[in-house]
């Protein structure tokens, strides 16, 4: 396991492959969940590429850190890890409130970005309401009072079997995450909107959605994908609002012929 303090902020990461010699990809997870949800993808893109996993602030075994919370205090976060790392014009590829930060990191840091895969993500996800009433509900009754609801926009009911012990495993990760650290991301995501952000992104960038997400749906991705010059879009089918967990060999699919396709020395190294 891997420890950095950044921003007074003590961030858990773990890198795999050596970022001098191989293209990075960096990965950011989503709301309530923590960096092993990449771990099928990583498992079969590790060797063709370096890799960067971290748990943003609140979640995993990253701090809390100070609150209220902002997107830019997550990206400011990644930045520092980058810096630390040494890692520059990486392929950032975030998971919903994880496609927050790689916009965010875009705009405050694009050394750091060579091409971006928005996953499960749009320029703005829900609305004021809406997330103002999931924090009521899990400041009164906790995180364990909304998994049910949570679980069906994360996974399709295939993969929601109770037989299935990956969802079980994956209803334990939301309701371990810190209360006030997924408290602070819900009002991190509330107040962050990168409409206007989202048209002057002019790096290679894929928006990729499951076709029954429910926290991120198809026609909102596609939203996001019209605002960016030259986006790329494509539907996962069977699959809900976490890919890499539900099809990553469908996403690992969609990333490595993205990739491919990218200019060579576009991407790092
Ligand atoms: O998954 C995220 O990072 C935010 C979007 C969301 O609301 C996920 C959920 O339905 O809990």
């Amino acid at each position: 396991m891997q420890f950095a303090r950044i921003n007074d902020v003590t961030i858990h990461y773990q890198v795999i492959g050596a970022p001098a010699d191989r293209p990075v990809i960096v990965f950011i997870n989503s709301l309530g969940t923590d960096f092993r949800i990449w771990r099928d993808v990583v498992v079969r893109l590790a060797g063709e590429f370096a890799i960067v996993l971290y748990d943003k602030r609140g979640h995993g075994l990253s701090d809390v850190g100070q609150l209220p919370s902002s997107i830019e205090d997550h990206a400011t976060d990644l930045a520092g890890l980058l810096d630390l790392l040494s890692v520059k014009n990486a392929v950032i590829s975030g998971l919903s409130v994880g496609g927050l930060i790689t916009q965010s990191l875009y705009q405050r840091r694009p050394d750091l970005v060579s091409a971006l895969i928005l996953c499960d993500t749009a320029h703005k996800i829900g609305t004021a309401e809406s997330w103002n009433a999931r924090i009521a509900a899990v400041e009164k009754n906790g995180i364990g009072s909304i998994v049910d609801a949570v679980m069906e926009r994360w996974f399709t009911p295939a993969f929601r079997r109770p037989e299935n012990t990956a969802y079980s495993g994956y209803c334990n990760m939301l309701v371990r995450q810190p209360v006030e650290g997924y408290l602070a991301a819900c009002a991190a995501i509330r107040d962050a909107d990168f409409t206007e952000a989202a048209k002057t992104i002019t790096v290679p960038t894929i928006c990729v959605v499951g076709d029954q997400d429910g926290s991120t749906p198809p026609d909102l991705v596609l939203s996001t994908a019209r605002l960016i010059s030259g986006a790329r879009y494509e539907v996962i089918r069977d699959c809900a609002h976490i890919p890499c967990v539900e099809q990553p060999e469908a996403l690992t699919t969609i990333i490595r012929a993205f990739l491919a396709s990218i200019p060579p020395g576009e991407v790092s190294p």
